[in-house]
């Protein structure tokens, strides 16, 4: 196990308690008590074992050698500290939580001038296509795609993987060249401008930072290859890195070198540099995929709204759906190569508009087409399932003669925190997932074996086949 922030090490933890092999990463923030008790119900009660041993080893004297470069103040702390301050550190019930980002920090108006020099910039593409030429011949992964991004949005592509989203991001930047179609800015045509004359900044999953450069050097390697800003002194450079290293809240680590930050910090990095050339658009590839679920919870909340204050238009690639609803003003979903929906995210949850949208972004049930439920909702179709969603469903205590309700038994509840999940099955034997605010359960509480009363609305019902499904 190593603790140590510069090792950049997880370590592979089994357990027979746990379903399947956990992997925790390590890091000095992660000994906070939220992080902790969220850890141990993530990894199902591992964590008392790991701060155990943790904690053994931390008494045994035993730390990482941080070797001779001039070092921050990481965990554990120094071997001279006394037992008392040791206790301190471990204590997971004591120490506060320390969050990634201060979400509520206010951003200083000057820095972000500074940064956000220039208006906001629409984005346009039109009938782009790509096809790759591969040992099985031309395969063509963006077919026809037509998409607006406003100017100062926050937009999301979705989909599954291999359905065209990082490619077309690669066309929009100009690091991959258009089969067909164009690309404008601003009703400027740029579809043949190369990469480095399109003023893009790019961040993607893996932090993509020098690692032998310091954090500062890092955000300032941009301004020094490309001195077409009008920052060209070393103080003007000096300048800018600070004023984006505090907009990143990172301003105490530019003499650190990346192996030196945890994985959000090195995002925070990555987004730092790709601002410091003052770009007009915003391209985020799973910015947040490497990251574990807290810190991109954090994250999430905070580059919104950093984003908002910057008003840069913004394009970003996510595989989860959540996230996407969360962050997008828009939200685009892609199918093998081409958009299959696209809108503000409420309305595409809301209102999926095939099969395959409503399982990509929710959790649906899935009931034959002629089970007892579905014919009396009256819903007809000649596919052979129906999809319905956990929240789609009311339920009865009674019978409602006015509603086209179906009889069903409570098998299972299941407290999810802010809601409850229970299934019921039908006595055709084919069963469904349903969910309930917490307050509402509270309410009217349901129990195992009691017998309920469900309705399903045609409205909500999407038929497929097993082929409309796929990928
Ligand atoms: N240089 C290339 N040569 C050949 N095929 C490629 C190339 N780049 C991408 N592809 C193929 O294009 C398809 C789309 O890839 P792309 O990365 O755009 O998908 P994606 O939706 O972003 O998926 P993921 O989320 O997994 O990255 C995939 O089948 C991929 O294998």
């Amino acid at each position: 196990l190593c603790p140590c922030s510069f090792s950049n090490e997880t370590s592979q933890l089994s357990t027979t308690e746990c379903i399947r092999p956990v992997t925790i990463p390590l890091r000095a923030s992660h000994w906070t008590s939220r992080n902790a008790s969220r850890r141990s119900v993530e990894c199902n009660g591992i964590f008392s074992d790991l701060k155990g041993s943790l904690l053994s080893r931390f008494k045994s004297g035993k730390r990482e050698d941080a070797g001779t470069r001039k070092q921050p103040p990481v965990w554990p702390p120094p071997e001279d500290a006394d037992e008392s301050d040791q206790e301190d550190v471990l204590d997971a019930d004591e120490t506060p939580y320390v969050p990634e980002v201060n979400k509520d920090a206010e951003l200083d108006e000057s820095v972000l001038k500074e940064i956000a020099s220039k208006g906001a910039t629409e984005v346009r593409v039109v009938d782009v296509e790509k096809t790759f030429l591969t040992s099985q011949g031309e395969k063509k992964v963006v077919k026809g795609v037509s998409l607006r991004v406003e100017a100062g949005q926050l937009v999301a592509l979705v989909g599954p993987s291999g359905s065209g989203k990082t490619t077309l991001l690669r066309m929009i930047a100009g690091l991959e060249p258009t089969s067909a179609g164009k690309v404008y800015f601003n009703d400027e045509d740029l579809t043949d401008v190369r990469v480095q004359d399109r003023d893009v900044g790019f961040m993607f999953q893996s932090y993509a930072l020098f690692k032998h450069m310091t954090v500062a050097g890092n955000v300032a390697y941009g301004l020094n290859t490309s001195k077409r800003k009008g920052i060209v002194t070393s103080e003007q450079i000096r300048k800018r890195v600070d004023d984006l290293l505090s907009l990143v809240q990172l301003s105490d680590y530019g003499e650190r070198y990346p192996p030196q930050l945890s994985g959000g910090q090195r995002q925070r990095v990555a987004l730092a540099r790709a601002l410091a050339t003052e770009p007009r658009l915003l391209l985020l590839d799973e910015p947040f995929g490497a990251l574990d679920i807290v810190v991109r919870q954090e994250l999430r909340t905070w580059v919104k709204k950093l984003q908002k204050a910057l008003n840069i238009t913004t394009i970003f690639v996510t595989h989860d759906q959540d996230e996407a609803l969360e962050m997008a003003d828009y939200m685009v979903v892609f199918h093998r190569g081409r958009i299959l929906q696209e809108g503000p995210p409420f309305e595409v949850y809301e209102s999926p508009n095939s099969a395959f949208v409503m399982n990509f972004i929710s959790d649906p049930n899935v009931l034959p087409a002629t089970c007892l439920a579905v014919r009396r909702s009256g819903f007809r179709t000649t596919k052979p399932y129906v999809l319905v969603r956990p929240d789609d469903v009311p339920i009865f205590y009674e019978e409602r003669l006015d509603l086209p309700t179906t009889p069903a038994t409570v098998m299972e509840v299941n407290n999810m925190g802010p809601e409850v999940l229970c299934e019921i099955k039908y006595d055709d034997d084919v069963t469904l997932e349903f969910n309930r605010q917490r307050y509402d359960f509270e309410e009217q509480p349901l129990e195992i074996g009691q017998r309920v009363h469900l309705q399903l609305k045609p409205l909500l019902l999407k038929a497929f086949h097993p082929e409309d499904l796929k990928a």
